[in-house]
């Protein structure tokens, strides 16, 4: 009977002594301190009780717990030990040790009789150098145990077989290793599996992982049904519509991809990008493919809007009648209006074609007609247009030698579009080819009947050269004017339109206004567009200061904040008022360009190459007055071709400025200037960025240079060079000429160079230089940094602080 001392005990199943002792002391056995020692029946007692908790012994979980990345490891390398078929006998012993989980009484027995020595043995050193390895092998023990026993067999039963016996005890041992791996592995799980057993940290950090995902993932669901049930809910069932929308526009009020609204456009064979616009019939029945029911409102009320009062009859007191010239190139308006005022406009005109709208009011046998003098050419369509509308009766100029033309025709149109009446001058009368039964014969042909044929169309025969049949031709005017009865209201806020403004540098916005209704009075303040002010100072077409301009009457105006456009509505009203209306139209006017500048957009540009890769020919217009401005960007517009879009990036009064380089260089733009000059800083900012800068004196040529390019038949052009430029720093008046004081700034100025005055961007005067001197010596070439006395050919209005630019025209190849 061996005798075992307390702690060594404790020790054995890695409890402390303490416990022990409690253990046997509930047995009755005397035990006080741990080097006590108890007999072996003390020792199974013991055994029995922590024998039973080492299935999950408490002291072990404890360390098991703390060391668990050393009990990984060791399970991580068990498996090599394990499966080793030639382990040593210590392995066995290992096994052994470690104890099985469900032990028959036969390997208790066996436990009993070998056990113990080898426990002591064996457990000591492996306690001390693996610590707490024994939850992973304790976990291999079951299988083994088998093995043991066998091992017992073996040894025991069939001594003779023993090389046969341990060959196959060895494959059962490899057997068992594996399954008690798979076992191991199945234990763990139960561990895991809701037996209470506390998890290693091992198996905690991996839960927690493992929850962290499944958090995640529901985390994902949630948002992605979120995002699902939101989009469903932005799809709309019912929309309203209250005019044209973009498809952009549409798609956003029906919640859908503009994709889908372009391809539903497409099976409807409508051909539209994002920001094309569609009609409310088109956008009902792609709602409608969609399912979505469509309401059709009234479109809201804009703040910006001026609703106009109509005047009551008994207000209404009778007024002149305003009369529009219209025709075809050529063929006499500003002759005919020339005659009618007594003065000659036609020969300060660049390229002999009318370039801005004038008014003028004359009067004829006490009676007074206003005249809007609209330019012939093609180019003022869109001036024409508006001309009409302001119109009361429209005289159309047909030269009696060429009859209807294509711009005759289009006259036609506009008149009969605006409602008014048209009286037809036969012009050049004077003139051998004269025809004018064949000019009426064409004209009946596009529904005017002369009144001696049946019809109602009055039509004078006229010279404007020999200024025959103009009384016949006003006297038709007042006629046809008393029979419309032409009425207004003058006592009330003036109401008008814009004819033509422009900046002038010392007077500010100057802009010709027609009043139309009520009366306008210098003080009054005024609202045209976004321009507002109050009216400074009011001239007539004659020059002369008015306090009053009543209806139909033309008149010059100062005191607008800002150049206003020409064709904008005016009205006099409230100071607060007209500034909060513009400070609205200007917010408004913002969104509008932004909106503007976002479509060009990588989805358009896609749309574009879809549409048979359409390609955008960008334009940017400056001009010196606003009625050119719109002249220009009309016909540019109007310039048809199936290769290349016109776009006018950009249209402004004034001098061509960095920013619009920037612009085109940022738009790939060409800058076309009409009468205006980049300054040196700007032709080197255009230079850099390879912009594109062209400036013209006619607008024909412009739009011809741009046809011509289309059409991939540019002819070569002379473009200029700018040799030099003077400032003017004073200005002498001699007997002789007028001697611009002016220092070279840049290249040089030559005494038969070609020249252009400039004043603040806008050319003034396009001609020669009459002589250049250097003192009092004439010189054929003054260079940078020197002074000079220049002075024009046939120009004498030259200021201080205008520039002197030389240039020549050199032969360039096409860049369009
Ligand atoms: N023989 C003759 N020539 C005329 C008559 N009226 C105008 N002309 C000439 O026709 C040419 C054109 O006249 P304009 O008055 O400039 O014609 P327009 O229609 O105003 O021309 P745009 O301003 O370019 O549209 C000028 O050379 C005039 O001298 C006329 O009654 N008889």
């Amino acid at each position: 009977m061996s005798k075992k001392r307390v702690h060594e005990i404790a020790k054995e199943f890695g409890v402390e002594s303490k416990q022990v002792i409690s253990i046997l002391q509930q047995h009755n056995i005397n035990v006080t301190k741990a080097v006590n020692s108890v007999d072996d029946s003390g020792y199974d007692i013991v055994k029995k009780q922590l024998g039973k908790k080492s299935e999950a012994p408490k002291s072990t979980q404890k360390v098991e717990q703390k060391s668990a990345p050393t009990a990984a490891h060791k399970q991580e390398a068990a498996p090599h030990k394990q499966q080793n078929p030639n382990r040593s006998k210590e392995h066995k012993k290992d096994n052994y040790k470690q104890g099985g989980q469900k032990q028959d009484d036969q390997s208790k027995q066996n436990d009993h009789k070998k056990g113990n020595v080898r426990h002591v043995q064996i457990s000591e050193p492996t306690r001390k150098s693996e610590g707490n390895q024994q939850s992973g092998d304790r976990a291999n023990n079951r299988p083994n145990n088998n093995n043991r026993n066998n091992d017992n067999r073996n040894n025991n039963g069939r001594p003779n077989d023993a090389r046969n016996n341990d060959n196959r005890n060895n494959d059962n041992r490899n057997n068992d290793n594996r399954n008690s791996n798979n076992n191991d592995r199945r234990n763990k799980k139960n561990k895991k599996g809701g037996n209470n057993r506390p998890q290693s940290l091992l198996s905690t950090s991996m839960q927690k992982k493992k929850n962290r995902v499944k958090h995640r993932n529901e985390q994902y669901l949630q948002q992605k049904a979120e995002a699902e049930r939101k989009a469903e809910a932005a799809i709309a069932t019912e929309i309203e519509l209250s005019g044209p929308l973009t498809v952009k526009e549409l798609a956003e009020k029906m919640g859908r991809e503009v994709s889908e609204i372009i391809k539903k456009l497409m099976l409807l064979g409508v051909m539209a990008s994002i920001n094309q616009e569609v009609d409310v019939d088109t956008a009902t029945i792609v709602a409608e493919e969609f399912g979505v029911t469509v309401t059709e409102v009234e479109p809201e009320e804009d703040p910006t809007d001026i609703i106009e009062i109509e005047d009551a009859p008994e207000t209404l007191k009778p007024r002149p009648p305003v009369v529009t010239i219209m025709g075809h190139v050529d063929h006499g308006k500003t002759s005919l209006l020339d005659v009618i005022r007594q003065t000659n406009v036609t020969a300060g005109e660049a390229g002999g074609i009318t370039q801005h709208i004038g008014a003028y009011q004359v009067r004829y046998n006490d009676n007074k007609i206003t005249f809007l003098d609209t330019p012939g050419h093609e180019a003022f369509t869109a001036m024409r247009l508006r001309g009409a509308k302001s119109t009361d009766i429209a005289v159309l100029v047909v030269a009696a030698d060429d009859g209807v033309m294509p711009q005759t025709i289009e006259a036609i149109n506009h008149a009969k579009s605006a409602d008014v009446p048209i009286i037809v001058a036969i012009n050049k009368m004077d003139k051998p080819g004269a025809n004018p039964d064949h000019v009426k014969q064409q004209l009946s042909e596009h529904g005017l009947l002369p009144e001696e044929w049946g019809g109602d169309v009055i039509m004078v025969p006229v010279s404007a050269k020999q200024k025959q049949g103009i009384d016949d031709l006003l006297e038709n005017i007042l006629l046809v004017a008393e029979v419309m009865e032409l009425k207004a209201n003058p006592n009330r806020k003036a109401y008008g339109v814009v004819i033509e403004a422009q900046l002038d540098k010392g007077r500010g916005a100057v802009c010709t206004v027609l009043v139309q209704k009520g009366s306008l009075r210098v003080g009054d303040t005024v609202l045209a567009g976004t321009a507002y002010g109050k009216v400074r100072a009011m001239t007539n077409e004659r020059g002369e200061k008015v306090k009053v301009a009543r209806p139909s009457m033309p008149v010059e105006i100062l005191g607008f904040s800002e150049v206003p456009q020409a064709g904008e509505i005016i009205n006099g009203m409230d100071d607060n008022e007209a500034r909060a209306i513009a400070e609205k139209r200007i917010a408004k006017q913002r969104v509008q360009e932004l909106q503007a500048t976002h479509k060009v957009t990588l989805d358009d540009i896609f749309n574009q190459i879809q549409q048979g890769e359409l390609k955008d020919l960008n334009i940017i217009i400056k001009a010196d007055v606003q009625g050119s401005v719109e002249a220009l960007r009309q016909s540019l517009e109007g310039i048809k071709n199936p290769e290349v879009r016109i776009v006018i990036v950009h249209a402004a009064v004034g001098a061509i400025n960095e920013s619009d380089i920037m612009l085109a260089s940022a738009s790939n733009a060409i800058v076309m200037g009409f009468n205006v000059r980049p300054d040196a800083n700007v032709r080197r900012a255009a230079e850099n960025e390879k912009v594109d800068l062209r400036t013209y004196r006619v607008i024909y040529d412009a739009i011809n240079d741009v046809e011509s390019a289309m059409r991939g038949m540019l002819a070569p052009q002379f473009k200029e060079v700018v040799v030099g430029r003077a400032e003017v720093r004073q200005v002498i008046s001699t007997p002789k000429a007028i001697v611009a004081g002016s220092y070279v700034t840049e290249g040089r100025i030559t005494n038969d160079s070609e020249v252009r005055l400039i004043r603040d961007g806008i050319v003034v005067f396009e001609g020669k230089v009459d002589s250049l001197r250097r003192f009092k010596d004439e010189v054929k070439e003054v260079k940078t940094s020197f002074e000079c006395g220049i002075s024009l050919e046939g120009y004498r209005d030259i200021k201080e602080g205008d520039v002197i630019e030389a240039y020549l025209m050199e032969e360039v190849a096409p860049q369009i």
